[in-house]
């Protein structure tokens, strides 16, 4: 079963009212390949507005992170319940700044991918190791841990798309190889086969971010486990739309 290429761009903390406009009034003129699917995520303040002004059905919109009780007094945060409410249909759980600068820990990511999928939200699972992981050889293991426990948690994966961000290759200019993502985006496939069965992992998008920009995005696509890719400092300038035709 052929899986569906899937773009997201992170704008992260970025922007204003008037470049969140710029950015959609771009998307609105290119001509986006009709196979992939996009989604943007852009700061929670311009959710709404970016909604509102996005005239493709195939460009969808989603918040950069949740809460995953429904109401209460928490001050400063955005519920999954509050995301359905406004029809932000997807959310990004688990970036690996929301992990390392606001001290989310892999329950924390789990019990809000539960809390989505209840919501009937889609979600962007983040996960990926940092550089001392990686030099230590860890970066499999840190992977399925991270992915352990979303599974402890939630048993139907048909709404998640993981994003394999190695914490090294976010915002340094340093991507992975291809070969290097590969690897993991294999052994994160290999996860899925034994841990959810075939069927799932077959159907599971695993994309890639970190680094990704117009001119490795063609080869970083053409391998057979990367079935997309999170878009972070790119996604904010006109190269999104080569990025997202990055299999034409
Ligand atoms: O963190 C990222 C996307 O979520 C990647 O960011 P960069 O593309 O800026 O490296």
């Amino acid at each position: 079963m052929a899986r569906t290429f899937f773009v997201g761009g992170n704008w992260k903390m970025n922007g204003s009212i008037q470049t969140s406009k710029d950015l959609v009034a771009n998307l609105n003129k290119a001509q986006l390949d009709p196979n992939t699917e996009v989604v943007i995520a852009p700061p929670a303040l311009h959710l709404l507005l970016v909604k509102d002004l996005v005239e493709s059905s195939q460009v969808k919109i989603s918040a950069q992170n949740a809460y995953h009780k429904a109401s209460g007094a928490f001050t400063g945060e955005i519920s999954v319940s509050q995301l359905k409410d406004a029809q932000v249909p997807w959310v990004i759980i688990g970036h690996s700044e929301r992990r390392t600068l606001f001290g989310e820990a892999d329950s924390n990511v789990a019990e809000k991918t539960k809390a989505a999928l209840a919501e009937s939200l889609s979600v962007i699972l983040c996960v990926g190791e940092t550089l001392e992981e990686r030099e230590k050889n860890e970066t499999v293991s840190v992977v399925v841990r991270q992915l352990d426990a979303v599974a402890a948690e939630v048993n139907d994966w048909s709404k998640i798309v993981v994003a394999y961000e190695p914490v090294w290759a976010i915002g340094t200019g340093k991507v992975a190889t291809a070969e290097q993502a590969q690897e993991v985006h294999a052994a994160i496939r290999k996860w899925a086969t034994e841990k959810l069965g075939s069927q799932v992992a077959e159907a599971l998008r695993i994309i890639y971010g970190g680094s990704v920009a117009a001119k490795n995005c063609k080869e970083l696509a053409g391998q057979p486990d990367i079935d997309g890719f999170l878009v972070g400092g790119a996604s904010l300038k006109p190269e999104f739309v080569d990025i997202i035709n990055a299999r034409l």
